[in-house]
């Protein structure tokens, strides 16, 4: 029988434009906002790639690899045609110590640096059962010299019944054109720890702060929600050697059934 199509994430742009307050932000776009939401998908019922506007899910492959390599910089995103970044790089591509810089390089009073995901990662293989697989790129010392604050500043991983959750706290939330990118992001970054630990998949949870559509997308997303889903595609991940090692090729996302692109612009 074929997989329902999940209608969470659309139910939650419908909530945001029915009963969201009207509120300034950073940007001077202007935004209808809710506080505190939260969606929940089974990886292993489907891949959660939006499907009501075509995700470009190259740009999101490229965006965690590049993460996970431990880069700040936009040149090496540039090079693979990922151009999400750009506007926020200074004139040397650089973007600060932001997410990759501090899962990987966290750096501790003494100087060491502490790679966050190689240590959870072996928690997960050595002690499966801890409470505390947790990644935070909310590194509060090094926010002023980042080009934006984290918006997905901090995860957890949980297993039970060898099944490996993963739950992303994300302050603020383009719903239109960033959290479609986020939930796909997790959801794969979830499929690369079980397959690195030999463990099944579980739920991808994803909590919401400030949940808001721009002023500028209202259309975008009234279009967006005269749509029906369709059932969630199905991922293929190719084992890597290890964590670090996963490539663009090794990512293949079956079945993408979508509606077109919608265009809308970024705020910056
Ligand atoms: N206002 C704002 N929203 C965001 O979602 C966001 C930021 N700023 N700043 C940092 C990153 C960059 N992210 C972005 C930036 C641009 C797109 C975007 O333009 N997406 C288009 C085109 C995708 C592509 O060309 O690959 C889309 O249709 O989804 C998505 C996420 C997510 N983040
Ligand atoms: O991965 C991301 C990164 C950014 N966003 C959005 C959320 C906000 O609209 C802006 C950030 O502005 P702040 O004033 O720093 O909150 O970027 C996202 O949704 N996903």
């Amino acid at each position: 029988m074929p997989e329902r199509a999940d209608h969470s994430y659309e139910d939650l742009l419908a909530r945001v434009m029915a009963e969201g307050s009207a509120k300034g932000d950073r940007t001077g776009t202007g935004t209808r906002s809710v506080f505190g939401a939260q969606l929940r998908y089974d990886l292993d019922r489907g891949f959660p790639l939006v499907t009501t506007k075509r995700v470009h899910l190259r740009s999101v492959v490229g965006e965690l690899l590049w993460f996970l390599s431990g880069d700040s910089n936009v040149h090496w995103l540039q090079e693979h045609g990922v151009r999400i970044w750009n506007e926020w790089a200074d004139e040397g591509g650089e973007l600060g110590p932001v997410y990759g810089v501090q899962w990987r390089r966290w750096t501790a009073p003494d100087g060491r640096h502490i790679d966050q995901i190689a240590r959870v990662l072996e928690t997960l293989r050595t002690d499966p059962d801890s409470r505390r697989m947790v990644v935070s790129a909310w590194n509060v010392a090094d926010l002023p010299r980042m080009a934006l604050e984290p918006c997905h500043a901090f995860f957890q991983l949980y297993v039970a019944d060898g099944r490996l959750s993963l739950q992303v706290y994300q302050r603020s939330c383009d719903m239109f054109l960033g959290v479609p990118f986020n939930i796909a992001s997790y959801a794969l970054l979830a499929h690369m720890f079980a397959q690195q630990a030999d463990l099944a998949v579980g739920d991808l949870v994803w909590t919401g702060g400030d949940c808001h559509i721009y002023d500028n997308h209202v259309d975008q997303v009234r279009e967006q929600l005269s749509r029906e889903p369709y059932p969630f595609p199905r991922l293929e991940l190719r084992r890597a050697p290890s964590m670090f090692d996963y490539d663009f090729d090794d990512v293949e996302v079956v079945d993408y059934r979508h509606w077109p692109t919608i265009k809308a612009p970024v705020a910056v």
